[in-house]
């Protein structure tokens, strides 16, 4: 029975009669029957009842004896119907060794996880070790029952090669069977329609309507192809990274062209043409199937499984406290998609061409070419990243190397001309800062390297692991500090500690020259410190004035306070002695 569409209107013009009208009655009886989807409700909800187990023993079990068929062998043969079933090969991998007890699968494939199970297969999630990609492989749950069942799960390759390549429908790109059970590895989906809608509520009408016109585009592909898919529902679209519905799950597909319709299944009640109970298979029963999936993501929908709310949605009636918040042309689309009469109901194309999916398509193909554009960008930028670094890298290289050089040789050499440039480069206008930062670092640091600096001939960091235990924290962070260090000979005058401490972190000139054998400040000199550190300054003060010929920049410097210093030395000196 034709239902009116303007029903709101009518029961408020029937809420005015006295008299109850049995109209009025049915429809709210009818508003009853249908409700919202539950959020959170478990997946296999949705899956329809998987076959009941047999209790009798099959033949094959009874005569153990029989000759084995060859698809039960151990070894796997691949699935195709491109060429000849009858050669049927192993499947082509590099990494398959027939030798090996394990299966093709677990040869092939890194199993990362499950993603769903139907009422044919479980679906798992794997990466192939050939190529290191992601796909699905879909395996049948049960060992073939025989050679009839065989070729009824052999068929869904067939339907999937038959449909081939298409942007809006799920690539297939292999099949195998091993062992009685059937293999298709197909592209990965992240998710199904009916996953993404889980507990979201109703669909923004934009997206509704992006879905709709890509799988309209998947429709069109098979019917142009003679296929009939048979099962469109939200747990057989898939949706990929880039938010491109895709349809999959081919195994009703039902080919017009063979002639045979016997063997013709029809899918999920809840989506299911009415004029299939009658066995009237056309492309209209695909069309009503899309229109189920759009109506329930778009309005969030329990659809019905059967009883009244069943019959309604088959008689043209579409609950208008749900489909109230869509726009009216959806409205009207959906309307029509839903027509009982399979006659009536509009193709693919006609679809295709209306006004709604005209104004979609331009926003579609927009939207796909600005995402295009995006991730072409993206990953142009990750590339170009990816080759800074690289640059960055080899240019750092020579660097790195110089330095680990250093860090290796114990005593600087001071007349490197390669260590002469690096020492340049490092030696930057922020001197003061760096010797303010060595200040920082406290006074017994010093005073530690003061007294290598008096009593041994190696380098800094050598007497600091002498004098103090290697896990002194201070001691530890010192040499670092001594190799960043090196250009002080350039700095400016200083005090004596000052100029101790300077000594002591270059290590290079100043230390050499405090030698047993260059003066008598040896080990076990009985010169006192003060002594000492004098005429430790005599030689530096000679060696200084011979690179001041080199140097006439720091000649001025040193000028200003070397003398001064000599004289105020030798001064103390004689006063201890008398
Ligand atoms: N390519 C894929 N990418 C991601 N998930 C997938 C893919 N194929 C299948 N799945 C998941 O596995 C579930 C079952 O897959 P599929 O529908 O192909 O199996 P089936 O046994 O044919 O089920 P049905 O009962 O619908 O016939 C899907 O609902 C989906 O969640
Ligand atoms: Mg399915
Ligand atoms: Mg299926």
């Amino acid at each position: 029975m034709p239902l009116p569409l303007d029903y709101v209107g009518a029961e408020s013009q029937l809420s005015r009669t006295p008299l109850p009208v049995p109209v009025a009655a049915f429809f709210r009886e009818a508003e009853c029957s249908f409700s919202v989807k539950k959020p959170g409700r478990p997946l296999s909800y949705t899956l329809p009842p998987r076959p009941r187990h047999k209790g009798t023993l099959t033949v094959s079990r009874v005569f153990t004896g029989r000759q084995l068929q060859p698809w039960s062998q151990p070894r796997p043969r691949s699935v195709s119907f491109h060429g000849s079933q009858a050669r049927a090969p192993a499947p082509h991998s590099h990494l398959y060794d027939p030798t090996r007890r394990e299966p093709f699968f677990s040869q092939c494939f890194e199993l990362l996880g499950r993603l769903g199970r139907g009422s044919f297969g479980e679906v798992y999630k794997v990466r192939s070790k050939e190529d290191r990609r992601l796909y699905a492989v879909k395996r049948s749950v049960e060992p073939f029952r025989g050679a009839s069942d065989r070729q009824r799960k052999l068929a869904e390759v067939r339907k999937h090669e038959r449909v081939g390549r298409h942007p809006n429908c799920v690539s297939f790109v292999r099949a195998w069977e091993e062992r009685g059970q059937l293999y298709i590895q197909t592209e990965l989906c992240p998710a199904s329609l009916l996953q993404h809608c889980e507990g979201r509520g109703p669909l923004p009408e934009s997206w509704v309507r992006a879905c709709l016109w890509d799988l309209l585009q998947a429709l069109r592909h098979l019917h142009a192809r003679g296929l009939l898919h048979m099962d469109v529902k939200p747990a057989n679209v898939f949706l990929t990274e880039h938010h491109v519905c895709k349809l999959g799950d081919f195994g009703l597909v039902l080919e017009l062209d063979r002639g045979d319709l016997s063997d013709a299944q029809e899918g999920d009640p809840r989506y299911m043409a009415p004029e299939l109970l009658r066995g009237e298979y056309s492309q209209a029963a695909d069309v009503f199937s899309l229109g189920m999936t759009i109506l329930e993501i778009a309005c969030n929908l329990e659809l019905p499984n059967g009883g009244e709310g069943w019959q309604q949605l088959r008689q043209g009636y579409l609950p208008p406290e749900f489909t109230a918040g869509l726009s009216s042309e959806l409205r009207a689309l959906l309307a029509a998609m839903l027509e009982p009469d399979p006659r009536l109901r509009p193709s693919v194309e006609t679809l295709l061409n209306s006004s709604i999916m005209r104004k979609t398509k331009k926003w579609r193909k927009l939207a796909l070419l600005v995402q295009d554009g995006l991730l072409r960008a993206a990953s142009l930028c990750q590339g170009v990243g990816s080759f800074v670094r690289w640059l960055w890298a080899v240019l750092c290289l020579p660097a790195r190397w110089l330095s680990s050089w250093r860090r290796s040789v114990p005593v600087t050499p001071p007349c490197s001309p390669l260590l002469a440039t690096l020492l340049d480069s490092s030696f930057s206008s922020d001197w003061e800062e760096e010797a303010d930062e060595d200040r920082s670092l406290g006074e017994d640091v010093f005073e530690v390297l003061g007294v290598c600096g008096r009593h041994n001939q190696t380098c800094p960091g050598e007497l600091i692991s002498q004098d103090k235990p290697p896990s002194s924290p201070p001691l530890n962070l010192r040499p670092s500090v001594g190799s960043t260090s090196t250009p002080r000979h350039l700095s400016p005058p200083e005090t004596g500690s000052r100029k101790k401490r300077s000594s002591a972190l270059q290590g290079s000139p100043n230390l050499s020259c405090i030698s047993p054998d260059s003066h008598p400040c040896s080990p076990g000199s009985p010169h006192t410190d003060h002594l000492c550190r004098t005429l430790a300054f005599e030689v530096e003060d000679d060696e200084e004035e011979e690179r001041e010929e080199s140097a006439p920049s720091c000649a001025d410097q040193r000028c200003s306070f070397e003398p001064k210093n000599l004289l105020s030395m030798f001064e103390d000196a004689v006063t201890e002695q008398k």
